[in-house]
């Protein structure tokens, strides 16, 4: 039974298939103080929140059972990702689901500073009628500059344009194609503060975008512009914003999110020239069971079938890129669980290399397939996809990558290559169309290996009557061979055989191998059984 545990108000109905399945029970404590979730966090398998959980490396100290932090949403700066990585839980988020909800929203802002709408509201309201204070401004022929062209800024650019509205795109990833294409153009963030009658913002809060929008900016911006923040507190430098709003160079600002909530700003808040909701972008009926749906069932996929589609920290992979990986996933861990073998201790420096059609791929997801079978032999089960480069380095291992489009003679080619001093070890695998994996390189030898779970490596001197002694000898402990393979650099020189066994050659049996004439040394490479495919 897995244990779940929600801590934000989250829809009942968008958990329904968590409540209702077998294998996992789940707990709802909204709004628990820091300290108690500290408390109990260790009982639990996954964490679901919303923004106002705070997940810090303080309470991920006791996290020790934990796998999954969900969040029920976009924004993950409420998350210690790097804090979650180390301790090798996966963080996944639900991107999507509430961008309409969100880009509505924003519609909203900017029609209610555009017209007034609550002051005018709240005067109204108090019996009074004052239609001349309230006078505002269309949107129709206005620029509105969106800073932030992702998936909710797409969406106010496309409500924007149907008001009438030129739109001015700043995104490092737009293309001119692409604000082509949607009938917007692609601008500088210079040009936006030159040009914009109104900007909104819809960047993540991370480094580059804190106090984005600050004094500096502010100053070269439209005289009177109105001012959108619906993505994150932060990224509008709040006090520069206030002193734009009292020097009249800001007419008008919609804000939604804030440096620190619940928002306590007041200078702010009380601006007659401010309009606040308290982070209401994604509360919508709709948004709210989407984003609890999508962790839910992502949560579930995770722990039945180790699926996982939305982590942050980890590599984000098309499912045509997943596709071509496959195969690869299984031979890169195999190869890194050879590769320590082989090298019998742990490495100072690892080397990977992916040639041909597959180093034409990300390949991330299969470098820390093979970091997580070398880590793990020493390691153990503390290791996983998440933690695997974190551990590396913590470990002080030094690690290279390189990719090289031209392949060695197969199709695809990976090489792994473990460094200690001056001992080396190394495994060169491919998938053969048709044939499956192959170990086509061992310590620089050229073999043709099907990575089973019982391999014997055997060095020794290229001399008559070897490989029957070898045959031999396991025959005398029932060992049956499956395949045998023997690579030499030269004619009577040093000589490698590689066999599969059909069991397990330990303790005696490599003892008895080790005593024979001519041969070097015999090591027994295991690999455990649920990583070896079914041989085809
Ligand atoms: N108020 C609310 O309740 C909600 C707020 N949000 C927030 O809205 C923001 C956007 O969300 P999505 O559109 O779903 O994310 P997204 O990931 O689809 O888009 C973010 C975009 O920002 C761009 N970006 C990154 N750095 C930038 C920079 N320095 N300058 C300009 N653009 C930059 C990225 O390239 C990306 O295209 C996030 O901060 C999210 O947390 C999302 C949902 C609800
Ligand atoms: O999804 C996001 O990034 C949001 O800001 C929504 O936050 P919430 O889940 O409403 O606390």
């Amino acid at each position: 039974m897995y244990k779940i545990l929600v801590s934000d108000a989250i829809s009942d109905t968008g958990l329904t298939a968590l409540y209702e399945h077998p294998n996992f029970a789940v707990d709802k404590k909204p709004g628990l103080p820091p300290e108690e979730l500290k408390g109990i966090i260790g009982e639990y398998d996954a964490l679901i929140v919303r923004s106002q959980t705070q997940v810090t490396e303080d309470i991920l100290e006791n996290a020790d059972n934990l796998r999954v932090i969900a969040r029920a949403g976009v924004g993950v700066d409420n998350i210690d990702i790097q804090a979650a990585t180390k301790k090798g839980i996966i963080v996944i988020n639900a991107p999507g689901a509430n961008t309409i909800s969100a880009a509505e929203l924003t519609m909203a802002m900017m029609l209610s500073l555009a017209r007034n709408i609550p002051a005018a509201h709240a005067s109204t309201s108090e019996g009074k009628w004052e239609r001349n204070k309230f006078k505002g401004v269309e949107m129709y022929e206005k620029t509105l500059g969106v800073i932030g062209m992702g998936k909710i800024g797409t969406e106010v650019a496309n409500r924007a344009l149907s008001f009438g509205m030129n739109i001015l795109g700043y995104d490092p990833y737009l293309t001119e194609d692409r604000a082509h294409q949607m009938g917007i153009s692609k601008a500088s963030l210079d040009e936006i503060a030159q040009e914009a009658d109104f900007i909104t913002v819809h960047t993540p809060l991370i480094k580059e975008t804190k106090g984005l929008i600050n004094d500096e900016y502010l100053a070269k911006t439209k005289p009177g512009v109105r001012i959108i923040n619906c993505a994150r507190g932060g990224i509008i430098d709040e006090n520069a914003l206030v002193r734009a709003l009292n020097s009249g160079q800001v007419a008008g600002a919609a804000i939604d999110v804030f440096e620190t909530e619940p928002a306590s700003n007041t200078e702010l808040l009380e601006h007659p020239h401010v309009v606040v909701t308290p982070h209401l972008g994604a509360s919508t009926v709709e948004a709210q069971e989407k984003v609890a749906h999508e962790v839910s069932e992502e949560i579930i996929d995770i722990f039945e079938t180790q699926s996982i589609r939305h982590a942050v920290n980890m590599p984000q992979i098309s499912g045509e890129t997943q596709k071509k990986l496959q195969p690869y996933i299984d031979l890169a861990e195999q190869m890194g669980i050879l590769a320590i073998q082989l090298l019998k201790q742990a490495p100072e420096r690892v080397e990977i290399s992916y040639a041909g059609e597959i180093a034409m791929e990300s390949t991330d997801l299969l470098t820390r397939n093979i970091l997580k079978g070398i880590l793990t032999h020493h390691l153990g089960d503390t290791v996983n996809l998440i933690n695997a480069h974190h551990l590396l380095k913590d470990q002080g291992v030094a690690s290279n990558v390189s990719k090289n489009p031209k392949s060695k003679g197969f199709a695809s080619y990976i090489e792994v290559t473990l460094h200690r001093g001056d001992n080396k070890a190394n495994i060169g695998a491919t998938i053969l169309n048709g044939y499956g994996a192959r170990i086509v390189k061992m310590n620089d030898y050229r073999v043709d290996v099907r990575p089973e779970s019982n391999l014997l490596y055997i060095k020794h001197h290229d001399i008559p009557g070897m490989i029957g002694r070898v045959g031999s000898t396991l025959g005398d402990y029932d060992i049956n061979i499956g395949t045998m393979q023997v690579g030499r650099a030269d004619i009577g020189g040093e000589a490698i055989m590689v066999l599969t066994l059909d069991k397990k050659a330990e303790g005696d049996v490599l003892v008895g191998l080790k005593a024979l004439k001519g041969l070097e040394d015999a090591q027994y490479l295991e690999l455990p059984n649920e990583k070896v495919a079914v041989p085809n």
